[in-house]
Protein backbone atom coordinates (compact mmCIF):
# COMPACT_ATOMS: atom_id res chain seq x y z
CA UNK A 1 0.00 0.00 0.00
CA UNK A 2 2.15 2.21 -0.84
CA UNK A 3 1.27 6.55 -1.45
CA UNK A 4 0.16 7.13 -5.00
CA UNK A 5 -0.35 10.84 -4.63
CA UNK A 6 -0.05 13.94 -2.24
CA UNK A 7 -3.32 12.97 -0.12
CA UNK A 8 -1.41 10.40 1.83
CA UNK A 9 2.12 12.86 2.84
CA UNK A 10 1.28 15.85 5.47
CA UNK A 11 2.84 18.54 5.08
CA UNK A 12 4.78 19.63 8.24
CA UNK A 13 6.72 22.89 7.02
CA UNK A 14 7.59 24.99 4.07
CA UNK A 15 10.31 27.44 3.86
CA UNK A 16 11.64 29.83 0.86
CA UNK A 17 15.09 29.48 0.37
CA UNK A 18 17.06 30.40 -2.78
CA UNK A 19 13.86 30.76 -4.86
CA UNK A 20 12.83 27.53 -4.08
CA UNK A 21 10.65 26.03 -1.03
CA UNK A 22 12.40 23.41 1.78
CA UNK A 23 9.49 20.92 2.86
CA UNK A 24 9.23 18.64 5.35
CA UNK A 25 6.56 15.70 4.78
CA UNK A 26 5.43 13.11 7.22
CA UNK A 27 3.54 10.05 6.00
CA UNK A 28 3.16 6.57 7.73
CA UNK A 29 5.83 4.25 6.35
CA UNK A 30 4.59 0.43 5.35
CA UNK A 31 8.25 -0.66 5.92
CA UNK A 32 8.94 1.20 8.91
CA UNK A 33 5.52 0.54 10.55
CA UNK A 34 5.61 4.03 12.05
CA UNK A 35 5.04 7.52 10.89
CA UNK A 36 8.52 9.49 9.24
CA UNK A 37 9.57 12.37 8.53
CA UNK A 38 11.81 13.20 4.65
CA UNK A 39 13.05 16.53 3.69
CA UNK A 40 12.16 17.67 -0.22
CA UNK A 41 13.53 20.74 -1.44
CA UNK A 42 11.48 21.91 -4.66
CA UNK A 43 13.89 24.31 -6.70
CA UNK A 44 12.94 27.26 -8.89
CA UNK A 45 12.79 25.58 -11.70
CA UNK A 46 10.02 23.04 -10.14
CA UNK A 47 7.72 26.08 -10.99
CA UNK A 48 7.71 25.94 -14.60
CA UNK A 49 5.21 23.55 -16.84
CA UNK A 50 6.09 20.22 -18.13
CA UNK A 51 9.24 20.18 -16.01
CA UNK A 52 11.30 16.62 -15.36
CA UNK A 53 13.86 17.40 -12.96
CA UNK A 54 16.41 15.46 -11.64
CA UNK A 55 16.28 14.18 -7.81
CA UNK A 56 19.10 13.82 -5.46
CA UNK A 57 18.85 11.43 -2.16
CA UNK A 58 20.75 12.32 0.30
CA UNK A 59 21.03 9.98 3.27
CA UNK A 60 22.45 11.34 6.97
CA UNK A 61 24.76 9.66 9.74
CA UNK A 62 24.70 8.52 13.26
CA UNK A 63 22.31 10.92 15.45
CA UNK A 64 20.63 12.97 12.38
CA UNK A 65 16.96 13.06 11.31
CA UNK A 66 15.87 14.95 8.41
CA UNK A 67 16.57 18.64 9.70
CA UNK A 68 20.97 18.28 10.14
CA UNK A 69 21.46 18.59 6.61
CA UNK A 70 18.91 20.70 5.39
CA UNK A 71 19.57 23.27 8.10
CA UNK A 72 23.50 22.96 8.25
CA UNK A 73 24.80 22.05 4.64
CA UNK A 74 23.61 24.76 2.66
CA UNK A 75 22.92 22.29 -0.43
CA UNK A 76 19.90 24.87 -1.45
CA UNK A 77 22.33 27.37 -3.01
CA UNK A 78 23.50 24.70 -5.39
CA UNK A 79 20.14 22.84 -5.48
CA UNK A 80 18.52 25.73 -7.34
CA UNK A 81 21.55 26.59 -9.08
CA UNK A 82 21.49 22.85 -10.74
CA UNK A 83 17.90 22.78 -10.92
CA UNK A 84 17.82 19.81 -8.48
CA UNK A 85 15.25 18.23 -6.31
CA UNK A 86 16.71 17.17 -3.02
CA UNK A 87 15.01 14.54 -1.00
CA UNK A 88 16.63 13.58 3.22
CA UNK A 89 15.24 10.93 5.04
CA UNK A 90 15.38 10.38 8.75
CA UNK A 91 17.88 7.92 9.95
CA UNK A 92 15.94 5.42 11.41
CA UNK A 93 12.18 4.18 12.44
CA UNK A 94 10.69 6.44 14.70
CA UNK A 95 8.82 5.79 17.97
CA UNK A 96 8.57 2.48 17.84
CA UNK A 97 10.32 1.35 21.36
CA UNK A 98 11.97 -1.16 21.04
CA UNK A 99 13.86 -2.39 24.03
CA UNK A 100 17.65 -0.99 23.97
CA UNK A 101 17.09 1.40 20.95
CA UNK A 102 17.93 3.86 22.48
CA UNK A 103 20.91 3.02 24.86
CA UNK A 104 23.61 4.52 22.38
CA UNK A 105 23.74 6.90 19.98
CA UNK A 106 25.32 4.27 17.42
CA UNK A 107 22.61 1.59 17.56
CA UNK A 108 18.96 1.67 17.16
CA UNK A 109 17.24 5.12 17.22
CA UNK A 110 19.00 7.42 14.55
CA UNK A 111 21.02 4.61 13.50
CA UNK A 112 19.08 2.59 11.13
CA UNK A 113 22.44 1.92 8.74
CA UNK A 114 20.25 1.62 5.58
CA UNK A 115 19.77 -1.64 5.95
CA UNK A 116 17.08 -4.40 6.18
CA UNK A 117 17.21 -6.06 10.01
CA UNK A 118 16.75 -9.72 10.20
CA UNK A 119 17.22 -10.18 13.53
CA UNK A 120 14.60 -10.38 15.95
CA UNK A 121 13.47 -7.80 17.32
CA UNK A 122 14.69 -5.62 14.75
CA UNK A 123 13.80 -6.88 11.95
CA UNK A 124 9.71 -5.64 12.31
CA UNK A 125 10.56 -2.10 11.76
CA UNK A 126 14.83 -1.39 10.95
CA UNK A 127 13.95 -1.52 7.33
CA UNK A 128 15.50 1.10 6.46
CA UNK A 129 17.34 -0.31 3.24
CA UNK A 130 13.95 -1.06 1.37
CA UNK A 131 12.41 1.91 2.61
CA UNK A 132 14.86 4.20 0.78
CA UNK A 133 15.13 2.14 -2.39
CA UNK A 134 11.42 1.05 -2.99
CA UNK A 135 8.87 3.04 -0.59
CA UNK A 136 10.69 6.37 -0.56
CA UNK A 137 12.48 5.88 -4.17
CA UNK A 138 8.19 5.46 -5.55
CA UNK A 139 6.59 7.80 -3.35
CA UNK A 140 9.09 11.04 -4.60
CA UNK A 141 7.98 9.05 -8.34
CA UNK A 142 4.31 9.13 -7.59
CA UNK A 143 3.72 11.79 -5.18
CA UNK A 144 5.86 14.45 -7.49
CA UNK A 145 5.56 12.70 -10.77
CA UNK A 146 4.73 16.28 -12.53
CA UNK A 147 8.23 17.57 -11.49
CA UNK A 148 10.35 14.90 -11.41
CA UNK A 149 12.52 12.56 -14.72
CA UNK A 150 12.04 9.71 -12.60
CA UNK A 151 15.14 8.03 -14.78
CA UNK A 152 17.64 10.64 -13.37
CA UNK A 153 17.68 9.61 -9.71
CA UNK A 154 21.46 10.18 -7.53
CA UNK A 155 22.34 9.67 -4.31
CA UNK A 156 24.97 10.92 -1.51
CA UNK A 157 25.08 10.63 2.07
CA UNK A 158 27.69 11.03 5.34
CA UNK A 159 29.11 8.73 7.06
CA UNK A 160 26.28 6.03 8.04
CA UNK A 161 24.24 7.77 5.61
CA UNK A 162 27.89 7.87 2.85
CA UNK A 163 27.69 3.63 3.52
CA UNK A 164 24.16 4.08 2.81
CA UNK A 165 24.53 5.69 -0.37
CA UNK A 166 27.35 3.54 -2.10
CA UNK A 167 25.15 -0.08 -0.81
CA UNK A 168 22.01 1.62 -1.80
CA UNK A 169 23.44 2.09 -5.52
CA UNK A 170 26.26 -1.31 -5.58
CA UNK A 171 22.85 -3.49 -4.43
CA UNK A 172 20.38 -1.94 -6.80
CA UNK A 173 22.43 -1.36 -10.26
CA UNK A 174 21.00 1.42 -12.18
CA UNK A 175 18.94 2.59 -9.28
CA UNK A 176 21.01 5.96 -8.76
CA UNK A 177 22.99 7.14 -11.83
CA UNK A 178 25.42 9.15 -9.56
CA UNK A 179 26.96 8.33 -6.31
CA UNK A 180 28.75 9.99 -3.73
CA UNK A 181 29.60 10.52 -0.02
CA UNK A 182 31.09 12.70 2.47
CA UNK A 183 33.43 10.61 5.21
CA UNK A 184 31.78 7.32 4.45
CA UNK A 185 31.62 4.14 6.35
CA UNK A 186 33.15 2.03 3.28
CA UNK A 187 33.86 -1.62 5.52
CA UNK A 188 31.35 -1.91 7.73
CA UNK A 189 32.05 -5.17 8.57
CA UNK A 190 35.32 -4.15 9.38
CA UNK A 191 35.01 -1.36 11.88
CA UNK A 192 33.32 -0.90 15.52
CA UNK A 193 30.34 0.58 14.43
CA UNK A 194 29.91 -1.71 11.47
CA UNK A 195 30.61 -4.59 13.85
CA UNK A 196 28.38 -3.26 16.23
CA UNK A 197 25.36 -2.94 13.71
CA UNK A 198 26.03 -5.56 11.66
CA UNK A 199 25.74 -8.44 14.60
CA UNK A 200 23.08 -6.46 16.20
CA UNK A 201 20.64 -6.20 12.90
CA UNK A 202 22.02 -9.17 10.81
CA UNK A 203 23.50 -11.64 13.10
CA UNK A 204 26.65 -13.15 13.11
CA UNK A 205 26.85 -14.80 9.64
CA UNK A 206 29.51 -12.87 7.84
CA UNK A 207 28.19 -13.54 4.49
CA UNK A 208 25.22 -11.41 5.18
CA UNK A 209 27.12 -8.42 6.31
CA UNK A 210 28.98 -8.69 2.81
CA UNK A 211 26.06 -7.81 1.64
CA UNK A 212 25.51 -4.41 2.98
CA UNK A 213 29.33 -3.96 2.79
CA UNK A 214 30.28 -1.20 0.10
CA UNK A 215 33.94 -2.62 -0.16
CA UNK A 216 32.70 -6.32 -0.54
CA UNK A 217 29.30 -4.92 -3.11
CA UNK A 218 31.91 -3.19 -5.40
CA UNK A 219 34.18 -6.63 -6.50
CA UNK A 220 30.62 -7.61 -7.74
CA UNK A 221 29.51 -4.87 -9.07
CA UNK A 222 28.15 -6.11 -12.79
CA UNK A 223 25.74 -3.04 -13.40
CA UNK A 224 25.58 -0.08 -15.58
CA UNK A 225 29.61 2.11 -15.37
CA UNK A 226 29.63 4.11 -12.18
CA UNK A 227 32.06 6.40 -10.81
CA UNK A 228 32.34 6.59 -6.87
CA UNK A 229 33.28 10.27 -5.54
CA UNK A 230 34.52 9.48 -1.75
CA UNK A 231 35.63 13.06 -0.18
CA UNK A 232 37.14 12.48 3.68
CA UNK A 233 38.72 15.06 5.94
CA UNK A 234 41.60 14.03 6.65
CA UNK A 235 41.55 15.54 10.09
CA UNK A 236 38.32 13.47 11.07
CA UNK A 237 38.58 11.89 13.81
CA UNK A 238 36.48 8.50 13.13
CA UNK A 239 38.95 8.43 9.70
CA UNK A 240 42.00 8.42 12.62
CA UNK A 241 40.13 5.89 14.70
CA UNK A 242 39.92 3.65 11.67
CA UNK A 243 35.70 3.82 11.60
CA UNK A 244 35.56 5.16 7.80
CA UNK A 245 38.33 2.65 5.88
CA UNK A 246 37.98 4.46 2.40
CA UNK A 247 41.31 3.07 1.26
CA UNK A 248 39.86 -0.61 1.47
CA UNK A 249 36.86 0.50 -0.80
CA UNK A 250 39.57 2.36 -3.25
CA UNK A 251 41.66 -1.03 -3.19
CA UNK A 252 38.82 -2.93 -3.93
CA UNK A 253 37.69 -0.30 -7.16
CA UNK A 254 40.65 -0.63 -8.06
CA UNK A 255 41.14 -4.51 -8.13
CA UNK A 256 37.57 -5.03 -10.24
CA UNK A 257 38.12 -2.04 -12.16
CA UNK A 258 35.24 0.19 -11.13
CA UNK A 259 36.37 4.35 -11.76
CA UNK A 260 37.02 6.15 -8.31
CA UNK A 261 37.70 9.26 -6.73
CA UNK A 262 38.85 9.90 -3.30
CA UNK A 263 39.89 13.32 -2.32
CA UNK A 264 41.11 14.18 0.80
CA UNK A 265 40.87 17.33 2.78
CA UNK A 266 43.66 18.62 5.10
CA UNK A 267 42.84 19.49 7.95
CA UNK A 268 39.02 19.47 7.36
CA UNK A 269 36.98 17.33 10.64
CA UNK A 270 33.54 15.05 10.06
CA UNK A 271 31.01 17.95 10.69
CA UNK A 272 29.12 19.88 9.21
CA UNK A 273 31.81 22.68 8.86
CA UNK A 274 33.49 20.28 6.00
CA UNK A 275 30.29 19.34 4.55
CA UNK A 276 29.02 22.76 3.61
CA UNK A 277 32.34 23.52 1.98
CA UNK A 278 32.25 21.10 -0.42
CA UNK A 279 28.37 20.14 -0.90
CA UNK A 280 28.96 22.22 -4.34
CA UNK A 281 31.99 20.17 -5.84
CA UNK A 282 29.20 17.18 -4.93
CA UNK A 283 26.05 18.96 -6.59
CA UNK A 284 28.38 19.94 -9.57
CA UNK A 285 29.93 15.94 -10.35
CA UNK A 286 25.86 14.53 -10.04
CA UNK A 287 24.79 17.73 -12.22
CA UNK A 288 26.83 16.62 -14.98
CA UNK A 289 26.14 13.04 -14.74
CA UNK A 290 21.87 13.28 -14.41
CA UNK A 291 21.55 16.06 -16.86
CA UNK A 292 23.85 14.77 -19.87
N1 LIG B 1 27.66 11.82 18.95
C1 LIG B 1 28.94 11.52 18.35
C2 LIG B 1 29.14 12.28 17.07
C3 LIG B 1 28.17 11.83 16.05
C4 LIG B 1 28.39 12.51 14.73
O1 LIG B 1 29.46 13.09 14.44
N2 LIG B 1 27.38 12.42 13.91
C5 LIG B 1 27.48 12.97 12.59
C6 LIG B 1 27.14 11.88 11.62
S1 LIG B 1 28.11 10.40 11.88
C7 LIG B 1 26.49 14.10 12.42
O2 LIG B 1 26.11 14.41 11.32
N3 LIG B 1 26.05 14.70 13.53
C8 LIG B 1 25.01 15.69 13.52
C9 LIG B 1 25.42 17.07 13.16
O3 LIG B 1 26.62 17.39 13.11
O4 LIG B 1 24.51 17.91 12.90
C10 LIG B 1 30.04 11.81 19.30
O5 LIG B 1 29.74 12.35 20.35
O6 LIG B 1 31.20 11.50 19.00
Amino acid sequence: DLCTNMDSLQLVSSNKIFGGYQKVYAHESSELKCKMNFSIYLPPQADGDNVKLPVIFYLSGLTCTEQNFITKSGFQRYAAQHGIIVVSPDTSPRGVKIPGDDDSWDFGVSAGFYLDAVMDPWSKHYRMGSYVTKELYEIIQSAFSNLVDPTKFGIMGHSMGGHGALVSTLRNPGLFKSVSAFAPICNPSACPWGEKAFTGYLGKDKNQWAEWDATELVKKYDGPPLTLLIDQGAGDKFYKEKQLLPENLVEACRSVGVPVILNLREDYDHSYYYISTYIGEHFDFHAKILKA
